[in-house]
């Protein structure tokens, strides 16, 4: 995993103060970073390569890229729109200018182009964009190009917000350190493929302390059977409440036992069509380990909802109980709780810590999120969405490897059976939700069928050859 930062400027500041490096240094090797990645990109020396520079020092990057491309491709264009404003990039201007590159005035001229780089706004965006800007962001969306961004898609603020438009890259080359900003929903659709540059020290000398991390392929401890003297009891007995939305308890069942359960027990108020190896039973079985609850709940009893509830063995919450009040009462001891949006408003709402729109919750996820966590520190949270947040107390985690292949009913469902398998498998709170979460959004990438057609089905399949 990586870590993530709020912001990169004091770990910029720390290496001036402390290692005596300068804005400079630090700029040409974000220029370098760029050019890198265009060279291994763009192979031809026929090709052009469009550099479209801001006012401040991100336009600054894109300028000294500019200089350091020259003689490497046939045509750089360097397109300037408004008059530059920052020391360093009227400082980088004047350097270009003694190497007679080529400036270009009018956008409208250009007609192919092998490779944009968007050096219109980085970290220092903090208005919404004029109409030019939104013209031109948009005019460089239309072009058929390898596009990149340099430090963050321009028109993304730094809270990850999309007031207008942003430009559409294939990759995002962010400088020094990952920022939280780029994690949000909205900028998924902007970002393309991230990568951090180094900006002349090594991670550990140029990044602090950070309780903010990025899960990568790599974090996913799959449940593999270490011990030869076992039995199905080694491996947990996972329990799922099946409610009057038959199907979710049922995806969740079978999702559990693919990924390691020793035992599922479904339990139901009457006998369902299940796999044969999934057991059922009208009350929890007193060897059960962990429990999955809310999925297809509809109306449910209360009493037997609060017995299930009182039940001391580790729980996952979903759907439907995001709407029941009784749910406070379980929120000051440890559970996973994996609302979608809409659930998290009304679970925000529940707990009085803020009354609010999808929208507003979309626009920012990790202040609610974080708020939430601050008041039940022993909850571990996992907020869906396209990119899924993880939180305990003050540790957040962020997965961006799922994709719009799981936007499907019952994925979710069979996240929550995911999980309760790790619960009851002996995996911690965080572990469970973190694994599971890992697993959910790697089957759905690696899925060979075209990406509207997955199923709660394929992923369950799938978990088992992960
Ligand atoms: N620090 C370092 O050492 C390193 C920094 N690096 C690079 O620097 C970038 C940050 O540079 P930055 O702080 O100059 O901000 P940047 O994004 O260029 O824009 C600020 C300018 O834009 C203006 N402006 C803002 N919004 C606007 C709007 N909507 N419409 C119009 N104008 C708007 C704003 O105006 P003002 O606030 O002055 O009115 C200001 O003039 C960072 O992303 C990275 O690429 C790397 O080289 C590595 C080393
Ligand atoms: N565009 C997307 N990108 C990544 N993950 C997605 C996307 N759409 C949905 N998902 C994931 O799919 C799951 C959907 O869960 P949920 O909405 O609860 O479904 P259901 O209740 O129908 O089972 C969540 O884990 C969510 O993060
Ligand atoms: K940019």
């Amino acid at each position: 995993m990586r870590k993530i930062f709020n912001e990169v400027a004091s770990l910029d500041k720390k290496c001036y103060e402390k290692f005596s490096l300068n804005e400079e240094l630090l700029m040409e090797h974000a220029a370098l970073a760029l050019k890198k990645d265009i060279k291994k990109n763009i192979k031809a020396f026929d090709s052009t390569v469009l550099i479209v520079c801001g006012v401040g020092n991100n336009g600054a990057d894109g300028v000294t890229l500019a200089r350091l491309l020259q003689n490497e491709y046939k045509n750089i264009h360097i397109y300037i729109p408004f008059e530059l404003k920052s020391q360093m990039a009227i400082l980088q201007y004047k350097r270009l200018k003694l190497l007679g590159l080529n400036f270009i005035k009018d956008l409208n001229k250009v007609k192919k182009v092998d490779c944009i780089v968007d050096c219109l706004f980085g970290s220092g965006l903090n208005k919404p964009l004029n109409e030019e800007t939104n013209t031109i962001i948009d005019k460089l969306n239309e072009f058929n190009s390898y596009k990149i961004a340099c430090d963050i898609p321009s028109g993304i603020d730094n809270k990850g917000v999309i007031k207008t438009t942003a430009f559409k890259a294939n990759k995002t080359i962010t400088m020094g350190a990952l920022k939280l900003s780029l994690f949000t929903d909205s900028a998924k659709e902007y970002i393309g493929k991230l990568k951090v540059a180094n900006l002349g020290v090594s991670d550990i000398i140029y990044e602090n302390d950070s309780n903010m991390f990025l899960l990568e392929k790599k974090d996913l401890k799959l449940p593999f059977r270490d011990t030869k003297n076992s039995h199905k009891g080694s491996f947990g007995h996972a329990c799922v409440v099946v409610g009057c939305k038959k199907g979710a308890g049922v995806i969740a069942s079978s999702a559990a036992f693919n990924f390691g359960a020793g035992l599922v027990t479904a339990i139901v108020h009457e006998e369902l069509q299940l796999p044969y190896y999934i057991m059922q039973s009208h009350k929890l079985p007193s060897n059960v380990t962990a429990i999955a609850l809310g999925m297809g709940l509809g109306l449910y009893d209360k009493n037997e909802l609060k017995q299930i509830l009182n039940t001391n063995v580790a729980k996952v919450i979903d759907a439907d109980l995001f709407y029941e009040e009784l749910l406070l009462d379980y929120l000051n001891q440890e559970i996973i709780l994996t609302p979608h949006p809409k659930e998290f408003c009304s679970l925000l709402s529940l707990a009085k810590l803020a009354d609010i729109n999808i929208d507003t919750l979309q626009n920012n996820r990790f202040e609610y999120v974080k708020m939430f966590c601050k008041k039940y520190p022993k909850v571990t949270l996992l907020l869906k969405g396209a990119n899924v947040i993880i939180c305990q107390n003050d540790k957040l985690y962020v997965n961006t490897l799922g994709t719009s292949a799981l936007s499907k009913g019952g994925s979710g469902d069979v996240l929550s059976g995911l999980i309760v398998a790790l619960l009851a498998q002996g995996y911690n709170y965080l572990q469970s939700a973190i694994n599971a979460s890992l697993a959910h959004t790697l089957v759905a990438k690696k899925f060979q069928g075209n990406n509207y057609a997955l199923t709660p089905k394929d992923l369950i399949k799938g978990i088992k050859s992960l």
